[in-house]
């Protein structure tokens, strides 16, 4: 029996020594891409969900099936490589994120974050954004939690808060902590975008729990480097958009190209789409085609 990816993570979440870095996926060819760079873990940005597979901004118009879709396509590309996906809200009242839970056990998920916003959430570097209370958010986690005891799962709960912009830093780690209480294993402080936010959500939870970091660049997120997070403690980061903005650049680009020049032909040299088909496991499925082709005629 293969190990779980869910176990994976939590032995690598085990090890503190290790920080597990995991760049923003949000399709196929990212994830393969990603996959083949040679990363030990991949995050499935709902944000890039939301915009590659509905072609909307992340304003939780993504549903629980929509999400656990792409996630379930992602954890399977390889499933020794552990996927953390977004799990936004959990998508309703407690029952709903029951169902999210197994629906994400099922899936081949190893980890996934849950959050304190109200069903409508937007995208956590978004200014006015609503929260449910501490009750509800403990709720949510509750439920994720018992779920998993009855499914026997080991997958790993993260919990976020995006209480920063309205409640402030003591309060949003309050409700880490009360979430960490209540089963989380990891604590996920949204939107970070000071030295001393990320040093206080480390000094928390240090020898507590895991912390997780979000890295988008672009936004106001505090920057750091793989190697400066580790130093402060984090021990998951993920950048969110890192598959995702030069997806963005480089196609605008190349369709302003066609539309002023009519023509692709910059493009001839490079080798695609041909490469591209062999970083999407070309070879391994003529290989496997013709082994059974072969199976036959013996
Ligand atoms: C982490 C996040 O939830 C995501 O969907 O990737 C987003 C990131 C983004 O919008 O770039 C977020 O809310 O921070």
């Amino acid at each position: 029996m293969p190990v779980p990816a869910s176990t994976r993570l939590r032995a690598l979440l085990n090890d503190p020594s290790q920080i597990i870095v995991a760049p923003g996926v949000y399709d196929g060819i990212s994830a393969r891409l990603a996959l083949n760079a040679g990363f030990g873990a991949l995050y499935m940005t709902g944000a890039g969900t939301s915009m590659s597979a509905l072609g909307v901004a992340d304003l939780g118009l993504a549903t629980m099936t929509e999400m656990k879709q792409n996630a379930e396509m992602i954890a399977n590309l390889d499933r020794s490589v552990p996927v953390i996906a977004d799990a936004d809200t959990g998508y309703g009242a407690t029952l709903n994120v029951a169902r999210t839970t197994a629906s994400y056990i099922a899936a081949g998920v190893a980890g996934f974050h849950l959050e304190d916003q109200v069903v409508n959430k937007k995208c956590g570097h978004l200014a006015g954004k609503q929260l449910v209370s501490k009750e509800e958010y403990l709720a949510r986690i509750h439920a994720a939690v018992e779920t998993r005891k009855r499914l026997e799962s080991d997958i790993v709960i993260i919990a976020r808060t995006d209480a920063l912009q309205s409640l402030g830093l003591e309060e949003s780690l309050n409700r880490l902590e009360a979430a960490v209480n209540a089963g989380a294993d990891v604590a996920f402080l949204e939107a970070i975008s000071t030295r001393e936010e990320l040093e206080a959500v480390c000094a928390r939870f240090k020898g507590k729990a895991p912390v997780m970091y979000g890295m988008v660049q672009g936004f106001n997120a505090y920057k750091v480097t793989v190697q400066e997070a580790q130093a402060f403690g984090v021990q998951i980061i993920v950048y969110a958009a890192v598959c995702l903005t030069p997806s963005f650049l480089a196609v605008s680009q190349a369709l302003k190209t066609l539309k002023e020049t009519g023509d692709t032909e910059q493009y001839s040299g490079q080798g695609t789409p041909h490469k591209l088909f062999d970083a999407c496991g070309l070879k391994e499925l003529v290989d496997f085609d013709r082994l059974i082709a072969d199976s036959i005629q013996n």
